[in-house]
């Protein structure tokens, strides 16, 4: 069954077309890397697929009511500005308003077991405000962990965390989808995203222009052609894949 759906996207800005016509079905158990260039598509994907920019065509999550939705997928935007000064578990516990009720023992659960994952226990009572860049980065994927919801989007997740935060975080979402949710991730760090994904969707200039296996889909030519540079491949606990230098 597909936790995600979508026919004949197409989003234009202006008269510009940022999305062309994209037919996407997201499974319980892919952990789906999405990779492109700056401007490829990637946020306004996510963001359209969520019935969040206008849009035509189908996407499945968008024909929901809102709280139905929140109960579907959580999203984790790209921008990271918190307003409150509010303790980063109040900010987890945001993730159980679509449960729509005071929260309960299973709420403080999920909400533990979110800032656990994030490495982020020992700052449960710091002001948000109060965080270094990464570490609200970390509490801003605690709380779409502790949504608890069948399918995840998140626009570059692992954007300005350490290497050991970066896999850790990598590691969590591929644990989800091995545990039969999904998870959508928009992610620059094509190293990571070979080495954690089970499928990579490649966006250039708003169409998708390869689908499938990781180290499959960056071949030579897809390197070469989307992005413009060439990589190291190797095997080590998984695939390797260094990008070494861009292509005249
Ligand atoms: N409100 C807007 N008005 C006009 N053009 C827009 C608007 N929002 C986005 N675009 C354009 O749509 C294209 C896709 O933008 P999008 O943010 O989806 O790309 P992206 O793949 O997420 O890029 P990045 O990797 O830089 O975050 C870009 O060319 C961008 O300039």
């Amino acid at each position: 069954m597909s936790l995600l759906d979508l026919r004949d996207l197409s989003v234009t800005r202006g008269a510009v077309p940022v999305l062309s016509r994209i037919s996407l079905a997201v499974a319980a158990g892919e952990f789906v890397g999405l990779v492109g260039p700056n401007g490829a598509g990637k946020t306004t994907l996510l963001r359209a697929a969520l019935g969040l920019v206008a849009h035509e065509g189908y996407a499945s999550l968008s024909a929901l009511p809102g709280m139905a939705r929140a109960r579907q997928a959580a999203f984790l935007p790209q921008t990271r500005e918190v307003a409150w000064p509010v303790s980063v578990a109040a900010l987890v516990g945001l993730g159980r308003v679509p449960h729509g009720r005071k929260m309960q023992a299973q709420d403080h659960q999920a909400v533990d077991h979110a800032l656990h994952r994030m490495d982020l226990a020992e700052f449960r009572a710091r002001n948000v405000l109060e965080l270094s860049g990464g570490e609200l980065a970390r509490a801003l994927i605690a709380r779409v962990l502790a949504q608890e919801t069948p399918l995840l989007l998140a626009d570059e997740p692992v954007a300005g965390l350490d290497p050991a935060h970066q896999i850790r975080t990598m590691q969590v979402f591929r644990d989800l989808a091995d545990q039969g949710r999904g998870v959508v991730a928009s992610v620059h760090d094509l190293g990571l995203a070979a080495r954690h994904c089970t499928r990579l969707v490649v966006l250039s200039g708003g169409r998708v222009v390869a689908d499938g296996a990781p180290m499959q889909v960056l071949d030579d030519a897809t390197l070469a052609t989307v992005f413009g540079i060439r990589a190291f491949r190797a095997q080590s606990d998984g695939p390797v894949l260094m990008p070494l230098s861009v292509l005249p």
